[in-house]
């Protein structure tokens, strides 16, 4: 047994098998160019059909979609002009093997996305069906999540939000990632999904001989053993007693809204009572998607997200395209910082088209769903942006914009974008990426990404400030107000919505309702008056017992 520690992302205790997700493999090089040609382009068909036997072994025992999808994959892989053409590569131009592979299956897949609608979305089956064969040429693991045999302990350098999104909580037990900081998208879908996580943990990907782990993902320690470790899921915690209505113990107002990404998401969340959506991440709807979506398409995905919360205030967010949310339909190209590149908003400059239809179908989705929609824009940086993006979204018949605070010059600029728009909702995961100029990926970096640094507070106190100047609404949807002490200091700068993953709402709403406004008050000046995160706490705790 050897015990690790990283930054325990979402919490409950797990133990059992540990299982790797392989990473991405390099291009193969062009060369050396083999000495045997014709015997290096017979090793391509066995490999493809190997492959090709996988595919249908697992598609044997699944069903429904998971089977269909399988079994098209397998064909794909004993396709015999995709092994032809790369048997022609070997030959005509000397490659090896994997590398004749790679080429020939990007030419399919060009030629799929040239063709565009259903053919383009098999595009990326074929890449899967590539790396796979490439993989098996080298005598190497597939790149992604393995197929697991039963519930296991998921162990990889970092997940990217597609593979997280497909993650099946009854075999997944807990999440370890060598990289990732407390707000990367794999620490709020494994929150969202109910799996413990642990992200940052230096050194497992090292522990190449760890069969099993015990994580635990309030304390973030991960106990790695070389013998088998009996399979044991987190409990589920306590139900926390709150009244459904987010309000502070003398009846000030705060929403207490969920954070939703998918139509389950959003089930699960009506079950905790949350007040509405304070934050509809819609990109998470297409990571996979090679083309635009059409505007039908978009306004049913919408409305089955949607629905579960007719009657109530819903915050959808335009697609947050870029950086660690790549969506292949906007791929705005190679960039050098991508966090600090085109993305977001900046997308829509560029191809405003994309906004426009993606407004005409929430308009749709919000009439479909008989929710109270508003619409908001990610990565806005300054009041002009603001103003462009209300009269868009004003263009195409929805009454109410707002944006999203999550750059620091937004931040220092809140009172002139509320007077162009009718709401702010902060951020914290990019702010505080942005403030400390630290990557919210990268694991060594955690400690900057700490919502409770006062510096990051000072900036929501400005926000707060703004807002209540002007009487126009602020919210948070960043993962700061999933964590129910910091709620109340959140409430006591000022701000007037809280939006989280679902299984934070309950306990969230009954932090709100435990002190009058002029504690959590109190609490925020002293957070903000302290000179690290760690005294910020303490300064709170102090103030507020505990
Ligand atoms: C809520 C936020 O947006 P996302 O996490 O999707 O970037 C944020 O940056 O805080
Ligand atoms: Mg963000």
């Amino acid at each position: 047994m050897s015990r690790l520690t990283g930054v325990g992302v979402s919490s409950g205790r797990a133990s059992g098998p540990v299982a790797r997700v392989a990473e991405a493999l390099p291009e193969p090089p062009a060369t050396p160019a083999p000495e045997d040609p014709a015997a290096e382009a017979a090793r391509i068909r066995p490999a493809a059909d190997a492959v090709a036997e996988q595919l249908f072994g697992r598609a044997a025992r699944v069903e429904g979609d998971a089977k269909a999808v399988l079994e098209t994959t397998a064909a794909m892989a004993a396709d015999p002009a995709l092994i032809s053409q790369a048997e022609q590569l070997v030959a005509g131009r000397s490659l090896p093997a994997p590398r004749a592979v790679h080429e020939a299956a990007n030419g399919f897949a060009d030629a799929l996305r040239a063709a565009g609608g259903y053919m383009a979305e098999r595009a990326r089956d074929v890449q899967d069906v590539r790396d796979r064969i490439v993989a098996e040429l080298l005598g190497v693991t597939p790149p992604g999540v393995p197929e697991l045999s039963g519930p296991s302990v998921l162990v990889a350098r970092d997940l990217a939000p597609a593979d997280t999104a497909d993650l099946d909580p009854d075999l997944v037990l807990a999440l370890v990632t060598e990289e990732g900081g407390p707000t990367s998208h794999t620490a709020i879908l494994a929150r969202a999904l109910g799996i413990p996580a642990v992200v940052a943990v230096r050194g497992v990907l090292a522990a190449t001989d760890a069969v099993g782990a015990s994580v635990d993902g309030d304390t973030g320690t991960v106990e790695i053993s070389d013998q088998p470790v009996t399979a044991r899921a987190a409990e589920r915690a306590a139900a926390v007693e709150w009244s459904g209505t987010g309000t502070t113990a003398d009846g000030h107002p705060v929403k207490v809204l969920a954070n939703v990404g998918s139509a389950a998401d959003a089930r699960a969340a009506v079950g905790t009572g949350a007040q509405g959506v304070g934050l509809f991440r819609t990109e998470f709807c297409y990571l996979a998607a090679s083309d635009e979506p059409s505007v039908e398409t978009q306004r049913a995905a919408y409305a089955e997200v949607l629905t579960p919360f007719a009657g109530k205030p819903v915050v959808v967010r335009t697609l947050d395209a870029g950086a660690d949310k790549p969506l292949a339909f906007l791929d705005m190209g190679v960039e050098p910082n991508p966090a600090l590149g085109v993305r977001g908003v900046r997308v829509s400059f560029d191809r405003p088209d994309v906004l426009d239809r993606q407004l005409e179908a929430i308009a749709g989705a919000a009439a479909d769903s008989g929710v109270e929609v508003s619409v908001m824009a990610p990565m806005v940086a300054t009041a002009d942006e603001a103003a462009w993006f209300a009269a868009r979204v004003r263009a195409a018949g929805l009454q109410r914009a707002g944006v999203m605070i999550e750059v620091p010059a937004a931040a220092l600029s809140t009172a002139e974008i509320l007077a162009a728009v009718d709401f702010v909702s902060i951020g914290t995961n990019d702010l505080a990426q942005y403030v400390f100029a630290a990557d919210r990926m990268t694991g060594a970096l955690a400690e900057l990404n700490d919502p409770w640094q006062p510096a990051l507070l000072r900036l929501l106190d400005i926000v707060g400030r703004a807002g209540a100047e002007l009487g126009k609404p602020v919210g948070v949807c960043g993962e700061a107000a999933a964590d129910p002490r910091l709620a109340g200091v959140l409430a006591g700068l000022g701000v007037t919505s809280l939006s989280m993953g679902a299984s934070a709402v309950p306990a969230v709403g009954a932090a709100l309702a435990g002190h009058p406004l002029a504690a959590f008050r109190q609490a925020a000046q002293a957070a903000l008056a302290a000179p690290t995160s760690a005294r910020a706490r303490e300064a709170a705790n102090a103030v507020l017992g505990g």
